[in-house]
């Protein structure tokens, strides 16, 4: 199952604790990581497989949604900062927009990623 891990750069940290804490599960080898660019650095620097994209202002956001268009990724942890203004917000609508049309689970925040990943463990 390929599963997208997004932060942006005032939630990395958060998101970073979130996959330390799960690592049981996000090691499983049936699931895939892909991630942002600069994100996916920080995945990876933290011990995890993942596969990198564009970073997020460059359209790594697009190549996600279109990954959600094609039926490749199944499910998208965003941990968006709400606080921040992003140049790329068109992207993020997108992609967001793409998860709704193709009933993809989003999850935007860290609560709601914890009752993706419990659901994961149950699954
Ligand atoms: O901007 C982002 C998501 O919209 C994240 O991009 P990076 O992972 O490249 O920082």
């Amino acid at each position: 199952m390929e599963i997208a891990i997004i932060a942006h750069d005032g939630k990395k940290a958060e998101m970073v604790q979130f996959l330390n804490e799960h690592q049981a599960v996000f090691h499983q080898k049936e699931i895939t990581l892909i991630s942002t660019g600069t994100t996916g650095k920080k995945v990876k620097k933290a011990g995890f497989d993942v596969l990198r994209m564009l970073s997020g202002p460059l359209g790594g956001d697009a190549q996600i949604a279109a990954r959600v268009a094609e039926g490749k990724c199944k499910m998208v942890i965003f941990f968006r900062d709400p606080l921040e203004k992003h140049p790329h917000e068109p992207d993020v609508l997108m992609l967001m927009r793409l998860c709704d049309v193709h009933d993809v689970p989003l999850a935007t925040n860290l609560a709601s990623a914890e009752l993706f990943i419990n659901a994961l463990k149950t699954s």
